[in-house]
């Protein structure tokens, strides 16, 4: 069975599963997922200039979807893609019509402080990340309640974060920029997108 952890966050519903694939398994989705995604460096237009997303980015799915102010036209499923997420699907009880994956080439590679919130991923939204390659950390800050620390987890080659119900609503993830050498990592985040 999938050994479950339950995150220590009030107003969110946060598990994470420390074994979801072996490390066999793992590196062989590593390697695949490195080849067959077609990887593109997307811009992103900030202050009125057009800045290099810090990581690769790619999206499969049955629908576009709007993430970080771009369109996103999704590229049909790739077995890869569709295998892993009936994998994630069974572990979860949700189902899932889309996935964004990012690559983070080295350490100098990153994402901000967001939440998933878009009005096209409902109410509630379950977000499923696979990660594989390097570990890198991954941390929780609330929207509005200073009083409550912030948390931050190790995502680890092969692990599963499940986060559901109001986590999106009251809490924000980054993937901080380390000064550490690191080896690449892949992640990917399965996403229902609704109308
Ligand atoms: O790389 C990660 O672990 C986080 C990815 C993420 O937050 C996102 O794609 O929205
Ligand atoms: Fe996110």
């Amino acid at each position: 069975m999938h050994q479950q952890q339950e995150l220590n966050l009030p107003d969110a519903e946060v598990y994470f599963f420390p074994q979801f694939l072996s490390k066999e398994e793992s590196d062989l989705y590593f390697v695949m997922l490195m080849k067959e995604v077609n990887w593109q460096q997307e811009s992103i237009k900030m202050f009125g200039r057009q800045l290099s997303m810090p990581r690769l980015t790619a999206w499969y799915g049955d629908k576009s979807y709007t993430y970080s102010g771009l369109q996103n036209k999704p590229q049909p499923w790739l077995p890869v893609l569709l295998e892993l997420k009936k994998r994630v699907e069974v572990v979860s009880g949700q189902k899932y019509n889309s996935v964004l994956l990012n690559l983070y080439r080295s350490g100098q590679d990153s994402m901000g402080w967001h939440a998933d919130d878009e009005a096209e991923l409902g109410q509630e939204p379950s977000i499923a990340s696979l990660s594989f390659g390097a570990e890198r950390k991954f941390s929780f800050k609330h929207k509005s309640r200073k009083d409550l620390k912030g948390q931050s987890i190790t995502l680890h080659h092969g692990s599963l974060l499940l986060m559901q119900g109001q986590t999106q609503h009251h809490w924000l993830h980054h993937v901080p920029k380390t000064t550490r050498t690191v080896e690449p990592r892949i992640n990917l985040t399965f996403r229902m997108v609704v109308e």
